[in-house]
């Protein structure tokens, strides 16, 4: 049985320089497997996804994610961009599989061997979700996870993190304006 993950966010106030995005917002979700994070254009989902992960630090308040009485780590979680760019250090794809401490014989050669640049960006978004899933990490906050990506590799994408709760045990905190996910999630956190 899956255990319940927690996020306590303790009235957190963060601002872009005069931009404020959160005036002592406090939220309390316990989750199984899947938590949403939806709202306006604007209204601060990425930036909470990237305050969860650690990339960004709250001015005021404090915000944490928790599994059987433990804080979770930031070796713990991995955090994919909406553009997935961002992901990549070195910009050859075989290199950066060797930085993460990925075995490349898990990807083929006609995939590793290429730069970065050489992929389209669904190709790449697709790549890093399944560099992501090899990790040894709980949980994945993903930024938009859809973009760039056509029907069916919505559909793909939707039926991989599926198999991916449920086999692998894993925690997914996705921020996206999309509907896909909704009769999927546990928690969603409307902004
Ligand atoms: N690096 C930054 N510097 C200054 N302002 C920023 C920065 N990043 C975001 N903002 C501002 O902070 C607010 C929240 O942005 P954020 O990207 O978190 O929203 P979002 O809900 O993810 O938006 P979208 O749906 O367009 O992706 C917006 O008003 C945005 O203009």
């Amino acid at each position: 049985m899956i255990t319940p993950l927690s996020l306590f966010i303790d009235s957190i106030t963060f601002h872009y320089n005069k931009i404020k995005v959160f005036d002592k917002f406090s939220k309390f979700i316990s989750f199984n497997n899947l938590l949403l994070i939806k709202g306006d254009i604007g209204s601060g989902k990425t930036t909470l996804l990237k305050l969860i992960y650690g990339y960004l630090k709250p001015k005021s308040g404090n915000i944490r994610l928790v599994l059987n009485d433990k804080e979770i780590g930031f070796d713990e979680k991995f955090f994919i961009h909406s553009n997935a760019v961002f992901n990549f250090v070195t910009g050859v794809i075989e290199d950066d599989l060797k930085l993460l401490g990925i075995d490349c014989s898990l990807f083929s050669p006609d995939i590793r061997k290429k730069y970065v640049y050489e992929l389209s960006g669904g190709e790449l978004k697709k790549l890093i979700i399944e560099i992501s899933l090899s990790l040894n990490v709980k949980i994945i906050l993903m930024d938009e996870p859809f973009d760039m990506l056509d029907d069916y590799e919505v559909n793909n994408l939707k039926k991989l993190i599926i198999s991916s709760m449920s086999n692998r045990n894993k925690y997914f905190i996705i921020a996206t304006h999309e509907d896909i996910l909704d009769d999927i999630s546990d928690q969603i956190i409307y902004l």
